[in-house]
This record gives C-alpha cells, structure tokens and sequence, in this order.
C-alpha cells in the first residue's frame, strides 16, 4: 500500500480549545497535548526499568503474540535504553508515514482521535516505578511502544489506526464515545488474531502484559468470540484485571472492513439492544475453541 500522505494538521476551533499545550507551530496554533519528549528527565533507574521490561515481555511473545507484531518489534530499535522518539521515527515514517509524537499521560478523546486522524501516535513519555513492574493504571512509555508501535510498521493496522482518529472524532460528535471506546478497547487494546498455527494476541494491552499474554492466548477461563461490532460495541469492559471475553479476527484486512461501514446505524442499534456485562453469554455469538 503506497504510503499515505498524511492530512494538514487541524487547528482546533475556540470551543475544543485544551486547556494546556498550545503550541505555536507554523503560524498554526496546533493545540495537540504534545511535548517534546523530556529525554533528559529519564534517570539511569527508569532507563534500566525499559530494558528489564523489554527483556522480560520479548522472551515471552514467541507462540503468543502475532506474527506481524514478531516481525516488527525490532524495528523499536534499542532495547536497553529508552529509545528517543525520533530514532523510531526515522524508520517508521518512511514505513507507513506515521510518526511518535510525545504526551505528558492520558489526552481527552478529541485530541487524541486528531492525532491518530494525522497518523501521529500518543506516546506518554514517562515510565513507571520498579514496584509497577507488573500492573500500572495508566499507559506508560513502555506500553506505548511495546505495545502499540510495531504494529503501525503495518501498512493494513496502520491505515486502519488513522481511520480510528476519523471514526473517534465522528463518535464525539455523534455523543458515541463510550461505544467506540469498547470497539478500541477489544481490538486495539485487548484483540485476538486466529492464525493458521492457533490463536495470538494482537492488542497492546496485552502485549505490554507479563500476564494477560499467556492467559489471553492459553486459558480456558476467558470466553472468545468472533469479532461483530455491534456486539463489541455493548460489552463493559473492566480496568484493573484480565478480560473475561476476547474478540477475534482473522486478519488485520478483516479488521479494517468490518470497521469501514459508516457506524451511525450500529451506534443506534447499540442504543436499542442495551449494554452487556463483560462475561455476558449472548445467544448469536459465535465462540472461538482455544484449539
Ligand atoms: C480511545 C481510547 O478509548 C481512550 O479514550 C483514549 C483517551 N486518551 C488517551 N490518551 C493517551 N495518551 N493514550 C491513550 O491510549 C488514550 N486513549
Ligand atoms: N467506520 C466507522 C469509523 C471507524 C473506522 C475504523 C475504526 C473504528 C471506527 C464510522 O463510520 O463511524
Ligand atoms: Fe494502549
């Protein structure tokens, strides 16, 4: 796929305004929650937390991650030290013309859905403590580029990942975040791909997981079901611990089709058939076996 040129930034109208971060860029005042990442702030502490991290979560994707994410994670480069941004950059936006591009933490939705409108992605710049090592709330560096940047190598998920910023920003002006929010969560986060050699994970969340990546994969415990949108779109997901059902795909191309068609008529249906608790068992699902 011949690499996209990416949109004019958006300038952000009076009323989206953010309260920090606008920055002067180019005569255009881009108020985008970005900061350039504060390399020097890193301690000799967090850069050892990097590299333990990449260590312990590399040894273990083999048979459980997916096979485009195996293929690309050594394009994050070094693996000892935090990388700076621009060092993934220049390998991958030449790739697929997305580029890294640093937050303090956790952005509101619109501009978060802008950036990835602009194939830039979110990345926060901080690392978690020695005691988080195996559970932190927020997103830190290390999920970020773990989890998600290798996958934006890909020209299908990452073409996909710019048609989110669209859709997220079509979401909020339809008042259908908390919908598409599931979506992301399942797929981007949490998602499961069904490859000729057996079930692997494709969602962040769980790549970036010394847990959720065996358990996601290999437990009988979680109910997996083929991905439908409308039924992504009504499940709860929680927070703070494993996921008690995973979505399926059986490609990244399957992915970004069954998300093309315009949502407006699924946000409705959302509506209509209510909400579903995330260990729900609905009649119509169709169950993925761990075989
Ligand atoms: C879209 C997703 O569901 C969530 O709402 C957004 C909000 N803001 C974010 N901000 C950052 N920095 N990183 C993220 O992953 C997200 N996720
Ligand atoms: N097609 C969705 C937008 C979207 C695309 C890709 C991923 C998620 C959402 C809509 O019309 O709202
Ligand atoms: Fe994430």
């Amino acid at each position: 796929m011949a690499a996209l040129t990416p949109p004019a930034p958006v300038v952000y109208g009076e009323g989206s305004r953010p309260p920090r971060g606008d920055y002067a860029r180019d005569g255009l005042v881009l108020a985008d929650y970005t900061c350039p990442q504060n390399y020097a702030a890193y301690t000799a502490q967090d850069h050892d937390t990097y590299r333990q991290l990449f260590d312990r979560q590399s040894a273990l994707v083999p048979g459980l991650a997916c096979d485009e994410f195996i293929a690309a994670l050594p394009l994050l480069g070094v693996k000892d030290r935090i990388p700076r941004f621009e060092e993934i950059n220049a390998r991958l936006t030449p790739a697929t013309g997305w580029e890294v591009v640093a937050v303090p933490g956790l952005i509101p939705e619109v501009p978060f859905f802008t950036l990835l409108a602009n194939r830039k992605f979110p990345v926060t710049d901080w690392i978690r403590t020695p005691e988080e090592m195996d559970y932190i709330v927020e997103p830190d560096v290390f999920h970020d580029l773990f989890g998600h940047v290798p996958l934006l190598f890909n020209p299908v998920f990452a073409a996909h990942m710019q048609a989110y910023g669209a859709g997220g920003l079509k979401a909020h002006g339809l008042g259908a975040c908390e919908q598409l929010s599931r979506l992301y969560w399942y797929t981007i986060e949490f998602g499961l791909v069904r490859q000729a050699d057996g079930l692997r994970a494709y969602g962040a969340g769980i790549l970036s997981s010394s847990g959720e990546l065996q358990h996601s994969v290999r437990s009988p415990e979680p109910q997996r079901l083929a991905l439908d949108v409308t039924r992504c779109m009504r499940t709860r997901y929680k927070i703070d611990s494993y996921q008690q059902t995973y979505f399926v795909i059986d490609s990244f191309q399957q992915l970004f089709d069954l998300t093309a068609p315009d949502f407006t008529p699924l946000y409705a249906q959302v509506q209509t058939l209510g909400e579903l608790a995330a260990d729900a068992r609905n009649a119509g699902d169709t169950l993925v076996s761990l075989a």
